[in-house]
């Protein structure tokens, strides 16, 4: 009983339907039409959940996905009318093709981002149409294909089917929930959220968009091969259809986009009102007015869908009730264990580096960046060297953000070299760099807000390993590291909470913690103390100087000057897109040049008003 209460109602709720569903066509057996309704429910549920992958999770819209319960269909009935196999031993082969059709489509139009995707879904969906109609010697062309009637008694009526495609969606929705749970799932929705930034921490943005594509496409060919027996006839025009992809769409909108059993909930509600709308609206027509009807209401009124509408409305009237813990709060309980464990984790990671210190570990050489008639990054050249807490200041707009893009790959240079660990990373995409041990912080946090704070952090990902990329990421250790790290910055008890509720300098900390589980060997912070408390910077220097004991290097964007004097060794000065100095804290504090160019008259000596003092390049050379 116990263990039956930690089970989420959702799962249970499912359950329940699940027996009812599988008892149904048991307690009326004779009923063939209702079971043809439902075994059609189930067919769309299969569709709709599988198209979620793609355009739920990872959110990239795709409008011809019916395409591929047609070439399931085609490709089962082509092999079975030629080779007389039982087109059910034959269904699995329906989803091999369209795996590989959606990893080639993929692979082409997944590489861009936005609408080309929307659009060339359409195109596919239409070219294997005209394909079907045009290869007569193939597909048997407009005549279509004609199978053999089902092996069993016709006293079994729709039965069979019902229980084949009932199992089938069981599998999708597993399938489905297994998917979510990994690492591979949490990307997928970091994908959604802010595609930049995903690859930013390790997220091959092009691998996971093909294979969440072919993920999508796998059970929906499947049931394209047990429908075309159930139909015993397949042509283009019934295989091909936009008004298939469009049913699919409107279904888990419907019913909640990027969520479990949103797709599902909304197949049924949509399945219902379309055999509703043939029965009592007079024919097939009205179900496409009814369609276009349900859409509209859906947009306007339910847009998030049916199941996050519930959900919210529930969570008003029964509140959780969260402790109140403020930042200071949730420090005082700081899990020393877990701390000093995650931390001795990092320090295992760079150990060798520690040793190693004083080489070059960045560097950037002569790397310029122009928009348009502005040169943001001017030919500059800056190196890091390992356990190093390099600091980079400058006046406002004088490129130092636009020097860490250039470093992380979220822009490509127009000139220059930027090398790290010896190898030149430039040309590389921003997830090689993140696996290099490359990570960054952002000036304006940009967390997932839809997500928790512990997916945020588990979401990075260190290496480019399938095993990585499906690993747990609810239980098991990529959580268990996530909340240690939540710990070391003092967060561990907002693991739950949505990341969008933190406030601005919690979120600091978190994108810390995030970038730690890409276990990096430099971090480049961006402005690192900007709208944040007094206690909370005293924190993040701290969790700084620790990190960075432990072989940590970092650089560090900041213009609260007297952190950076404290904190960091050597200091670069930026004006106009390039260095202007260089040095230890204290010289480049008195540099004329320097206090000419950024620090103004207030940090300018008692003893030398006149800025007659010897600039730090001067003094060196
Ligand atoms: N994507 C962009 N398109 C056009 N101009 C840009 C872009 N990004 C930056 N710039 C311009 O490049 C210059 C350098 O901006 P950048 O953000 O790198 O400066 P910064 O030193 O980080 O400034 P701050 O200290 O205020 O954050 C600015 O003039 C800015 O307007």
């Amino acid at each position: 009983m116990k263990a039956l209460r930690a089970v989420p109602r959702a799962h249970l709720i499912a359950g329940l339907c699940l027996v009812a569903l599988l008892v149904y066509p048991i307690i009326n057996p004779w009923q063939p039409y209702p079971q043809a309704v439902m075994l059609l429910g189930f067919l769309l549920a299969v569709q709709a959940s599988s198209w979620n992958i793609i355009s739920g999770y990872a959110g990239y819209i795709s409008l011809g996905h019916s395409m591929f319960l047609g070439l399931g269909s085609y490709t089962v009935g082509i092999i079975a009318v030629r080779s007389g196999i039982n087109p059910l031993w034959l269904a699995p082969l329906g989803g091999v093709t369209a795996v590989v059709i959606a990893v080639l489509i993929g692979s082409v139009v997944l590489r861009t981002r936005g609408h080309a995707f929307v659009i060339i879904t359409i195109a596919m969906l239409l070219a294997a149409q005209i394909f079907a109609v045009n290869f007569k010697g193939f597909t048997q062309g407009s005549d279509g294909i004609t199978l053999e009637l089902p092996f069993w008694s016709r006293d079994f009526q729709n039965i069979p089917f019902y229980y084949l495609f009932l199992g089938l969606l069981v599998l999708t929705v597993l399938f489905s929930a297994w998917l979510r749970r990994t690492k591979f799932g949490t990307g997928l929705v970091a994908i959604r959220e802010d595609e930049g930034k995903a690859a930013s921490i390790g997220v091959n943005t092009t691998r996971f968009k093909i294979v969440a594509y072919a993920a999508s496409a796998f059970f929906i060919g499947v049931a394209g091969g047990i429908y075309s027996y159930y139909l015993t006839f397949i042509n283009p025009i019934g295989s091909f259809t936009i008004l298939g992809s469009v049913t699919i769409v409107l279904a888990t909108l419907a019913g909640g986009r990027g969520t479990l059993y949103g797709p599902v909930v909304g197949a049924f509600i949509v399945q219902l009102l379309g055999e509703a709308a043939t029965v009592y609206g007079g024919g097939s027509q009205s179900r496409v007015l009814m369609f276009g009807l349900a859409l509209m209401i859906v947009v306007l009124f339910v847009p998030r869908g049916l199941l996050p509408t519930i959900q919210g409305w529930w969570r008003r009237r029964h509140p959780v009730q969260v402790e109140y813990t403020d930042q200071a709060g949730a420090l005082g309980r700081g899990l020393v264990t877990a701390h000093d464990r995650a931390l001795a984790e990092v320090s295992a990671v760079n150990a060798a580096d520690a040793v190693a210190q004083g080489e070059i570990l960045l560097d950037v050489r002569g790397v310029s960046k122009r928009f348009g008639g502005l040169t943001a990054v001017d030919d500059a050249s800056l190196t890091v060297r390992k356990g190093s807490i390099t600091a980079l200041i400058g006046p406002n707009g004088s490129g130092k953000t636009t020097l860490f893009n250039l470093i992380t790959g979220g822009m490509a240079p127009d000139s220059g070299e930027i090398w790290f660990e010896g190898r030149r990373i430039d040309t590389m995409r921003p997830w090689e760099r993140g696996h290099l041990g490359l990570g960054r912080t952002y000036q304006v946090t940009r967390l997932f807000k839809d997500m928790t704070v512990q997916q945020n952090v588990v979401a990075p990902l260190p290496n480019s390993r399938w095993r990585t990329m499906f690993s747990d990421s609810v239980s098991g250790h990529e959580a268990a590291r996530a909340r240690e790290l939540l710990d070391i910055v003092g967060l561990g008890s907002f693991a739950n909470q949505p990341a969008g509720a933190l406030s601005y300098g919690q979120q600091k900390l978190v994108e810390l913690a995030q970038v730690l589980m890409l276990q990096p060997k430099l971090i480049l912070l961006d402005e690192p103390a900007g709208g944040v408390n007094p206690s909370l910077l005293g924190r993040l220097t701290e969790v700084i100087r620790e990190l960075n004991r432990s072989g940590v290097t970092f650089l560090v964007v900041e213009h609260n000057i007297p952190l950076v004097l404290e904190l960091c060794d050597p200091v670069v000065v930026f004006s106009r897109g390039a260095s202007i100095a260089e040095g230890p804290p204290g010289t480049i504090r008195e540099d004329p040049v320097v206090l000419d160019a950024y620090l103004g008259d207030d940090w300018r000596p008692a003893d030398d008003p006149a800025g007659q003092g010897t600039s730090t390049r001067e003094a060196v050379q």
